[in-house]
């Protein structure tokens, strides 16, 4: 990318800023630029007069000093506006881009674009906040970009007041200062390169790290004696992603001393060039005071320059937002905004025609011209082996991805014309890897609908998936904050925070989803609490079309009608009975979970459990 379109993009990122904010920066920036040769001019007025007034001739020695010290006051007080400005503007921009970034990683429909490796290095770049040398905020670019502005501008006042006697020291300061900062930002940039291309093994090293500080991986560390060797990892990634930069940054540093010496020697040779002149007595003292000062004050352009670091080091962010807005364009909608209203009061006939679909960058078909029929009303149980394609069928039917060919029609209309969102408000699902919010008892189940959940319609969710009692029971009922990382908070067993998933899941029932999904519902239940469960969800969906998955046969034999999802497509159809009779792989999977059953029935029956015979009927 060109130099001057990251530049660009760079001072476009001020329409963050407020407006009046965006006047007073401009204005600081025009009369800061203009303090180079102001200061230079005023000080050459001022010895020029106090030089006349000591020869006893007419001098406005006063007048010199009130603009001088005029020009000092000024430039104190745009030192006093500097800080506050700043802060505007980074926070600002900051904010800006940070829900920039949210908003590429969550408006889209589906979720594919976050399963992307070198979309996840981006969004890492993009989202992290700098916590090293090498990296800056995009905020911090775009102030440090107006600063080195004034600064360049500034020079170039400075410069016109050194070219007013000597053109030819004037070309030769330009064409120095233009040297240094090429060689200076060339050296500075490398870094930075050789940093980026490190992203991957900075992601791989937060990854090791979380294994040691997130609880539920810490276990398994624990249990496998895996510290030591987790730790390893980390450092190797560490090194991988610290390593070749730090070796960049420490020989950018010595080249760094060759374009200073540079620097240094064009302005010496300005300076001996300008006292020189003074030698034949032909120029004014005032003037000289004027150059030399002007010659003063260009020093800092040509020193390592903090704002270049600032620039340099938060555009990486920007540039990383700027590929994936590129990759996948933000769509026009707001994150999270309401469907077009297709709630209605009965289900809809969803249909799956011809579905094809294999996961980005595999060419494996989990589905393959799948046709399926969910018909309004029923309990649909769908079965199969693991890796089938049934979780999948839940990510196409919920347009977590678009399907590679074929269609899912609702009542008719493909998903995809119907709108996403507003199909989405008719569904409600239960993923096998729901979410433990780490929030009160109360939002865990609210989130089932956030906008629309009254204080009764979480609680009869919650009575309905059988956790009630269990939430007043809490340190702080309702309130109580659902994870042992919060202070107050409490966890749950992995089968209470599956009936949390489902109370929130009928949350969304009782709130206008007419179709209603469980993945694995029960698979954290003992046996008679998934019975009992099961019933309840079937009781509470009432009216509404369920699509039922598990492996627990002797759950989904109860349904309306189950079909046997293999190799991307359904094998057979049918209610358990029928499927039964048919003696197809479905009752061939049966009777194998029913010979376990079998084995310890004798211990079952003991303890009072169901064991269900090969037609399904309860023993
Ligand atoms: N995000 C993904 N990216 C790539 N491949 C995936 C992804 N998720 C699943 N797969 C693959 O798709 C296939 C089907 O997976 P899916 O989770 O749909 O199976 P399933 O029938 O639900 O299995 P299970 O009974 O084990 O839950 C598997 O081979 C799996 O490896």
């Amino acid at each position: 990318m060109a130099k001057w379109r990251e530049q660009a993009l760079l001072a476009s990122r001020w329409q963050a800023v407020p407006v009046w904010a965006r006047w007073v920066c401009a204005a600081m920036l025009v009369l800061r630029s203009a303090m180079t040769a102001g200061t230079a001019l005023v000080t050459g007025a001022l010895v020029g007069q106090v030089v006349q007034a000591a020869m006893k001739r007419p001098a406005d020695v006063t007048g010199a000093v009130t603009v001088y010290v005029t020009v000092l006051v000024l430039g104190q007080v745009l030192n006093l506006a500097d800080e506050p400005l700043r802060y505007l503007v980074v926070r600002a921009v900051d904010g800006a881009h940070r829900r920039a970034v949210s908003r590429w990683a969550g408006a889209p429909d589906g979720v594919a674009h976050l399963e992307d490796a070198a979309r996840q290095d981006d969004l890492l770049l993009a989202a992290s906040d700098p916590d090293n040398w090498t990296e800056g905020t995009v905020g911090q670019a775009t102030w440090a970009q107006s600063v080195l502005l004034t600064r360049w501008v500034g020079g170039l006042s400075g410069l016109a007041v050194i070219g007013r006697d000597d053109p030819l020291v004037c070309v030769l300061l330009l064409a120095g200062l233009l040297v240094f900062r090429k060689g200076q930002r060339g050296g500075f940039l490398g870094v930075l390169r050789v940093w980026a291309a490190q992203m991957v093994h900075r992601r791989r090293a937060d990854y090791w790290t979380s294994l040691l500080t997130t609880p539920q991986p810490a276990k398994e560390v624990r249990i496998f004696g895996l510290g030591g060797w987790v730790g390893e990892r980390h450092a190797e990634e560490a090194e991988a992603h610290l390593g070749p930069s730090r070796r960049a940054k420490m020989a950018d540093m010595r080249r760094q001393v060759i374009w200073w010496a540079i620097g240094t020697a064009v302005l010496t040779a300005v300076g001996y060039a300008v006292g020189l002149r003074a030698l034949d007595g032909r120029m004014p003292i005032g003037r000289l005071s004027a150059d030399l000062t002007a010659v003063v004050l260009l020093f800092p352009l040509f020193a390592v320059s903090d704002m270049m670091v600032a620039v340099e080091g938060g555009l990486p962010r920007l540039l990383a937002l700027d590929r994936l807005r590129r990759a996948v364009p933000a769509s026009a909608k707001p994150w999270g905004a309401a469907g077009p209203g297709l709630v209605r009061a009965a289900p809809p006939v969803v249909r799956f025609e011809g579905v094809s679909f294999a996961y980005p960058g595999s060419t494996r078909q989990v589905l393959d011209g799948i046709d399926l029929e969910i018909r309004p009303g029923e309990v649909l149980a769908v079965v199969g082996l693991n890796g089938a394609g049934k979780s999948t069928l839940i990510k196409v039917l919920s347009a977590m991805y678009p399907p590679d060919g074929g269609r899912v029609t609702i009542d008719g209309t493909d998903l995809y014309e119907l709108g996403v969102d507003g199909w989405r408000a008719q569904l409600s699902v239960v993923f096998q890897d729901f979410i433990r919010y780490e929030l009160s008892a109360h939002d865990n189940i609210a989130a089932g609908n956030a906008r629309h959940a009254s204080p009764q319609d979480v609680a009869l969710a919650a009575q309905q998936a059988g956790v009630h009692e269990l939430i007043k029971a809490l340190p702080a009922g309702w309130e109580t904050p659902l994870s042992a990382g919060v202070r107050d908070g409490v966890d749950l067993s992995g089968g209470q925070w599956q009936r949390i998933a489902l109370a929130r899941a009928l949350l969304a029932v009782r709130t206008g989803a007419r179709v209603l999904v469980l993945d694995e519902p029960t698979a954290h239940l003992d046996v008679h609490t998934e019975f009992e469960v099961f019933h309840q969800l079937i009781e509470a969906a009432r009216g509404v079309s369920v699509v039922l998955i598990s492996h627990r046969l002797s759950t989904v034999r109860e349904a309306d009608r189950i079909v046997l999802i293999e190799g991307g497509k359904v094998l057979e159809a049918g209610s358990h009975q029928e499927l039964i009779a048919a003696d197809g792989e479905y009752a061939r999977l049966f009777r194998l979970q029913a010979e376990q059953f079998e084995d310890t029935a004798g211990e079952a029956g003991n303890r009072g459990e169901d064991v269900f015979d090969e037609a399904g009927a309860r023993r």
